[in-house]
């Protein structure tokens, strides 16, 4: 059978506790950069420091003695300390009871107006006494709000055309495929535009790739201004777009395109200032959502092929995909 060893370190006993152990403990208590208080059951504030008199705005010596409830509504009235986001304060302060409930542990995050954050820790003790602990995580929380600020930032970079400012492919992909699945669902119209626009490669070789540039970023500008909020212009190609028209139906869509291509066809672009009036023209192709259609390809191969048939037609016009 294996032995098995336990090795006892010994340490030394304990000194016992200096004399002054509570003027020093107190001591502790006011220089720490967190907050203690004690509440006794009368939920009155028997003890605090300084951080802890200030979640209320007031300071350590107004705070003892006082009942939490009414600090509380000092700090409402005054606009000081703790952010409280209400115009009722009774029934803010009902939910927050409701909240401390007589578990032995309660934790919660709160916030300053100065801008300062505690992680609080409520500690219910026998005795019936409360001790409300807070740990400054001020610098945490702009450490969160740094990196959320980050992601969204990231997030945003890679769904936008950085040219144009519009959508993307990658994003055109995933709200295409959102907005098909909404209109399935709940049985909506949907439709679809692509557009090309006609003799890109004369423009660039007239006037460079950064006149061509300059040219897309107009057309994408021209679009959204005559767009509502609810649709989506995204840039799939080098000189193509699409435009996403949720709860639109044929005839709705065939006006918008109409819409933009006089708009484009009559606008005057530029790419210097002596190289304006520059004319552009596009071919769109429309196509709506039918009962037969299960992903937005569907509508993409039908929109697409009507914008060929735009381009072999003459250019500069739209054509409703056929059986629509
Ligand atoms: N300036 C610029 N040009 C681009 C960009 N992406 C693609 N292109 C150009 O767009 C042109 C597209 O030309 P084509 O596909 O031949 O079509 P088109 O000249 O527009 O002719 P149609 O579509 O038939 O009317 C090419 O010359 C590409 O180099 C871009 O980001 N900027």
């Amino acid at each position: 059978m294996a032995k098995t060893y336990c090795h006892i370190v010994e340490y030394p006993m304990p000194k016992s506790p200096p004399a002054n152990l509570e003027s020093i403990l107190l001591e502790a208590i006011d220089v720490t950069p967190n907050c203690l208080g004690v509440i006794n059951s009368d939920k009155e504030v028997i003890y605090c420091n300084q951080h802890y008199a200030s979640i209320f705005g007031v300071t350590r010596e107004q705070a003892i003695g006082r009942k939490a409830s009414d600090l509380l509504r000092h700090a409402w009235e005054t606009k000081q300390g703790v952010v409280i986001n209400t115009n009722d304060f009774e029934q803010w302060l009902s939910n927050v009871h409701s909240l401390h409930t007589e578990k032995a542990l309660n934790q919660y995050e709160t916030d300053l107006l100065d801008g300062r954050w505690f992680k609080m820790t409520r500690i219910n003790l026998d005795s019936g006494n409360i001790i409300i602990m807070g740990v400054d995580i001020t610098l945490l929380k702009q450490a969160q709000k740094s990196l959320e600020d980050a992601h969204q930032h990231i997030e945003s970079l890679v769904n936008t055309d950085q040219l144009t400012g519009v959508h993307n492919r990658r994003s055109y992909n995933q709200l295409a495929k959102q907005e098909c699945a909404r209109a399935i669902r709940f049985n909506q119209q949907l439709s679809l535009l692509v557009i090309d626009i006609d003799y890109f490669k004369v423009i660039n070789d007239n006037f460079g790739h950064e006149g061509g540039d300059s040219i897309l970023k107009q057309f994408a500008q021209i679009c959204s201004d005559l767009l509502r909020q609810s649709d989506s212009l995204s840039r799939i190609g080098g000189e193509e777009f699409t435009i996403i028209l949720p709860m639109t139906d044929s005839e709705g869509a065939m006006i918008i395109a109409e819409r933009v291509r006089e708009h484009i066809a009559k606008y005057s672009f530029h790419t210097t200032k002596t190289n304006n009036n520059i004319n552009v023209t596009v071919s769109i192709g429309v196509s709506s959502l039918t009962a037969g259609d299960k992903v937005i390809q569907d509508l993409f191969s039908r929109a697409d092929m009507a914008m060929y048939g735009a381009k072999r037609g003459g250019r500069n016009q739209v054509q409703l995909a056929q059986d629509e």
